[in-house]
């Protein structure tokens, strides 16, 4: 059974690429996920929609009920057993759907609020990539400021590159053929070498034909010059009558060692377009080309919340409580994405200590982490409700963090419910955060990135799963993801060694099989010295499974 099937609703509506036309009159995707999301609107099924659409026209409708049910269970053939990593704890769970029950009838009164069916991973990303307007206005500001942004204007160049006719070398100048004439310029000193031209420095002179003077590498190449020399191309004698003469071994063809003027680009050239990335590289050309500041999308602004009570900030954990493993990491990940994120903010575990932190929040997206479940301090979907926010998400297919949602706050203003395992944090963040933020960074998404795998990697039954990888290169395989131990839901043993994470697919996937890989903001070169062998025993290369729970 693939993903795109699972769940009713999720294959036969929200389950469709976006890039589709909307076949036969459908209503569009999004709102319609939307709307199974939130349980408000009907979805619009337009003359001629398949029959999958008319049997689900509300989220707790139950065609989709059905659907999932029988999706649970595999179709009647589920594929995994009860010793099975990935197998429900709760066989009721398991006849419920993989992300929760899903309730058949709508709600009519008191009584647990009955969960929307999960949308699958590739749809969870694309509402989440859509769930914002755009970026937030351009804003011109000193270059240093704009790194990790996109720019709102195309980048023009504001003067010709380079500017003057440079030299490339240390050397001479020369003008037509040699032997050239060495003279020493009034100016110069009796004693040492004759003077030349240096960088930065402005020649007044033409160069006469049949005559050199030596030259500094960036150095403006005189008026009448036709070559450069380097430096270990010729040789200065002096002569009997006092002169200089310079001599090469061979010619000096014109235009040798000169960057000519506008080489690189003219004046009103476009260098980049709108929507670039502000890497150092550009920093580096903006400066290049005369700029002082720049026009880019600002950044993003998003708090994060950490919620649990039994979170330490310090110290070893003690008493039954842990350390916050989210606060330390989600700031400068965040960072990394582009977004300018305040230091992490612990709240109690008190639904109106929540209520007042969203209420009050300007952030362009809150991020929370934990209290996305129902146990007695799981605050976040009460107090969505209370906010009256609009859930777009209310749990992915996507092992592990499940329990991962989104919601709109206000018309610009959205909240990611990250889940408190620290790992399923880690999914949710790379599912719903990353593609809301770049949206609202301007960012284009990342070529989608497919490795084969070095080992084979086991499935969850009806879910995707994303498990950390480590690039490995070697002479007979090229480069493969290699999936890493300690990939359980509360542990970041196993991220914290990745490159990143394989989108692995409902079922698995063989060794050799190329995956998706979600790459991490920083793993380009961390771990590019690893090869195979260096690995010691218990470290997070080493093959055998280890998750410490399902994932
Ligand atoms: N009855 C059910 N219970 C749970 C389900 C379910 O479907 N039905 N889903 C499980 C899954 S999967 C996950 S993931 C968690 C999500 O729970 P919450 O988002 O409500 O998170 P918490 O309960 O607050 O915490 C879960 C776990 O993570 C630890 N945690 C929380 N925050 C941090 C942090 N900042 N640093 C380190 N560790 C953290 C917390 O102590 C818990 O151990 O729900 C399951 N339950
Ligand atoms: O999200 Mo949970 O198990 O999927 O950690």
């Amino acid at each position: 059974m693939t993903d795109g099937e699972w769940g009713g609703e999720a294959g036969g509506v929200v389950g469709r690429s976006w890039d589709e036309p909307s076949a036969e009159g459908r209503g569009d995707p999004f709102d319609d996920a939307l709307a199974l999301a939130n349980g408000t609107a009907p979805l619009r099924v337009g003359p001629g929609a398949g029959p999958e659409i008319t049997a689900v026209s509300a989220p707790y409708a139950a065609g989709g009920a059905v659907a999932a049910a029988s999706s649970a269970t595999g179709g009647g053939d589920a594929p995994y057993t009860p010793d099975d990593p990935f197998a429900p704890d709760d066989p009721a769970a398991a006849r419920s759907g993989p992300s929760g029950p899903v309730d058949p009838t709508p709600p009519t009164g008191p009584g647990p609020r009955p969960t929307p069916a999960a949308v699958s991973w590739h749809t969870a990303r694309r509402l989440a990539a859509r769930a914002a307007p755009g970026p937030p206005g351009p804003e011109t500001s000193a270059l240093g400021e704009t790194l990790g942004r996109t720019l709102a204007a195309p980048l023009t160049a504001l003067t010709d590159l380079p500017s003057f006719d440079t030299s490339a070398m240390d050397g001479w100048a020369v003008a037509g053929p040699g032997p050239w004439r060495l003279d020493r310029p009034a100016d110069a000193p009796e004693a040492g070498p004759p003077s030349g031209i240096l960088a930065g420095h402005a020649p007044t002179e033409a160069l006469l034909d049949g005559h050199a003077i030596p030259i500094a590498t960036g150095a403006r190449v005189p008026s009448g010059a036709t070559a450069v020399l380097r430096s270990e191309h010729g040789e200065a004698r002096e002569l009997s009558d006092g002169g200089r003469r310079l001599y090469a071994p061979r010619p000096a063809p014109p235009g040798q060692d000169i960057r000519p003027r506008g080489q690189e680009c003219r004046r009103g050239d476009q260098l980049l377009p709108a929507g670039a990335l502000v890497t150092p590289a550009v920093l580096g050309l903006a400066a290049a080309a005369g700029y002082d500041e720049l026009t880019a999308y600002r950044r993003p602004r998003a708090e994060v919340f950490v919620l649990g009570d039994e979170l330490l900030d310090e110290g070893l954990p003690r008493d039954g409580r842990i350390r916050d493993a989210l606060g330390p990491m989600l700031a400068p990940w965040l960072h990394a994405l582009g977004v300018e994120a305040a230091a992490p903010r612990h709240l109690a575990d008190e639904a109106d200590t929540l209520y007042a932190a969203l209420a009050e929040s300007t952030a362009d997206v809150v991020i929370t982490t934990g209290g996305t479940a129902s146990g007695p301090v799981d605050h976040v979907h009460p107090t969505l409700r209370r906010l009256d926010a609009e859930v777009l998400v209310d749990g992915v297919a996507v092992r592990p963090g499940h329990p991962m949602l989104l919601a709109r706050l206000a018309p610009r203003r959205h909240l990611v419910g990250l889940p408190g395992n620290p790992l399923a944090a880690v999914s949710g963040l790379l599912t719903l955060a990353e593609p809301l933020l770049r949206t609202l960074a301007a960012r284009r998404p990342a070529a989608p990135y497919r490795t084969p795998l070095a080992a084979a990697v086991t499935g969850h039954p009806q879910d995707t799963r994303l498990v950390p990888v480590a690039y490995r290169d070697d002479e007979r395989h090229g480069l493969t993801a290699v999936p890493l131990r300690f990939h359980g839901p509360a542990m970041l043993r196993g991220i914290a060694a990745a490159d990143g994470l394989a989108v692995v697919p409902a079922g698995g996937a063989e060794r050799g099989t190329e995956l998706e890989i979600l790459e991490l903001p920083w793993s380009a070169g961390w771990l590019a010295g690893w090869t195979p062998g260096r690995s010691a025993p218990g470290d997070p290369y080493d093959p055998p499974e280890a998750t410490g729970g399902r994932a």
